[in-house]
């Protein structure tokens, strides 16, 4: 064991009113017997239950609280207790549950950091191989995120005559709230001429499993896009996501390279109410309006792939779209404050819209200044992304920021690293079409990019994406 963790089914319940925590069988596994102290750190005293009172009341305000104790009983209170404490501040023990209904790291609380791969399969590859690496990535998976090491015997436990199974410098970290999610990309179901189907995936595609098209102003890297496979490791510290990336990029030695890969730091999202909305190097609130994970039925609509969508196979999994976004930052740091915000729609200190109210009031986009303009520009970012924009498309945002160092001209090379989950792809298509006429823009470059088929949550036993090869 690689030291002592927490495990917290947060978000791996299913929409039909299912306990999250009986969702797929697993209960909390306080590794500790659970009696580590008070969570919410606020001195409530609340011990291994996971939350304070106070972290309750500010979840549902102190008449709802009253009310859930009262009319839904117990078992509910104990899920949003569950759910506050895993969307609380990191806590280094903690570890999400491998098993779900869901992969975990799409609605568990964005962490605060991220390794983020794509693979090309090895052309030796085939079906019997594709399954057996899946196999080993979902057993290797299943143990990084409870803090263990890859493999028994780990970094010093084997022979001295062999590599160590694990690279070792995750040894004495705890699970810090890791989660690996893995993706399939358009390749792995063959070029779509039949000819080339080496897995025999070709009749499974996901019809909706299209490149992106090109989008304006794109200026996309072939070595920044595109790849088979991909594995989102999302942590509270660094070097476990990295270790994680690491070590499952060795096991698929031989069976798939590393095409691409991004380190992110510091969440451009919340995907939880019980966080407070981290800002992007623009120095903006980012992820006010996400999707968050308490918001069930939005979940359901606009990021899941239902039973009833096609493939059957994709059910409970999501798309993903990854787009490594430069931000030429060194020019927006000579905008006016004003305009900073004209563009964005909000006030870069509260993160308000401009129409007026607090954070998480509704912008108006009807709302006028004395002069007649409208407060939000039709061309702010916030009006072209807003569902009103959209056809009421609505998407989990889970990006991150990027510092890869400098460019040839002595600007850093900046940027976010947009990821985002929802139930088809065309609603990324929708919004990033209508941000064509987004101001920002002048200070974007969208330089990578990718889409993946997330399969849905592993049962034990089981290997990811399992269900695409019976
Ligand atoms: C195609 C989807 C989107 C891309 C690409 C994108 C890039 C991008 N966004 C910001 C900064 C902000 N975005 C905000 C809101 C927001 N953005 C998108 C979509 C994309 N953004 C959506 C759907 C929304 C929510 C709109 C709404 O419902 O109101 C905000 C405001 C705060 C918030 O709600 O999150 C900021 C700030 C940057 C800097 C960026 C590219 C680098
Ligand atoms: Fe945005």
């Amino acid at each position: 064991m690689r030291s002592s963790r927490r495990v917290f089914p947060f978000a791996q319940g299913v929409s039909d009113g299912t306990e999250t925590a009986g969702a797929n069988g697993n209960t909390r596994r306080g590794g500790d017997g659970g009696g580590d102290g008070d969570v919410g750190g606020d001195g409530d005293g609340v011990e291994g239950g996971g939350v304070s009172r106070r972290q309750l009341l500010g979840l549902f305000g102190a008449g709802a609280a009253g009310a859930a104790v009262g009319a839904a009983g117990g078992a509910s209170v104990a899920t949003a207790l569950a759910n506050a404490s895993a969307a609380g501040a990191p806590d280094p023990s903690r570890a999400y549950a491998f098993h779900g209904a869901h992969q975990a790291g799409i609605t568990t609380p964005a962490q605060d950091r991220l390794h983020f791969a794509a693979f090309d399969t090895d052309a030796s590859l085939d079906r019997d191989g594709l399954i057996g690496l899946l196999t080993d990535w979902t057993n290797a998976a299943a143990r990084l995120t409870q803090g263990l090491e890859v493999e028994e015997g780990g970094a010093v436990g084997g022979s001295d005559y062999a590599p160590p199974a694990d690279t070792g410098e995750a040894q004495g970290l705890p699970a810090s709230g890791l989660t690996i999610t893995f993706g399939f990309g358009s390749g792995l179901f063959g070029a779509g001429d039949g000819a080339s189907d080496r897995f025999g995936l070709a009749a499974r595609r996901p019809p909706l499993l299209e490149p992106l098209p090109r989008f304006q102003g794109d200026a996309l890297v072939p070595e920044l896009t595109g790849g088979d496979l991909c594995i989102q490791a999302c942590a509270d510290d660094p070097q476990v996501a990295v270790h994680a990336i690491r070590n499952l990029s060795r096991i698929a030695f031989g069976r798939a390279t590393l095409r691409w890969s991004q380190l992110g730091f510091g969440r451009t999202s919340s995907t939880s109410t019980a966080q407070a909305t981290p800002r992007n190097l623009f120095g903006f609130k980012d992820g006010t309006a996400n999707v968050k994970s308490e918001e069930q039925a939005a979940v359901d609509e606009h990021v899941w792939v239902a039973a009833s969508d096609e493939p059957a196979w994709l059910a409970g999994g999501s798309y993903l779209v990854a787009r490594r976004i430069r931000m030429i930052i060194e020019n927006w740091d000579r905008v006016q404050l004003g305009e900073q915000e004209q563009l964005v729609g909000r006030s870069k200190g509260a993160g308000a819209p401009l129409s007026g109210g607090t954070e998480f009031t509704e912008p108006d986009f009807s709302a006028e200044g004395p002069t007649g303009a409208p407060l939000i520009a039709p061309t702010a970012h916030v009006a072209l992304a807003h569902p009103s924009a959209n056809g009421g498309t609505r998407m989990l945002r889970r990006g991150y920021n990027f510092v890869d160092g400098n460019d040839a001209l002595g600007r850093l090379d900046a940027g976010l690293f947009f990821l985002s989950y929802q139930r088809s792809p065309q609603q990324f298509i929708d919004v990033q079409r209508s941000l064509a006429a987004d101001g920002l823009n002048e200070y974007l470059r969208h330089v990578g990019s990718a889409i993946f088929a997330v399969p849905g949550g592993i049962a034990e036993g089981e290997f990811v994406g399992q269900a695409l090869f019976t």
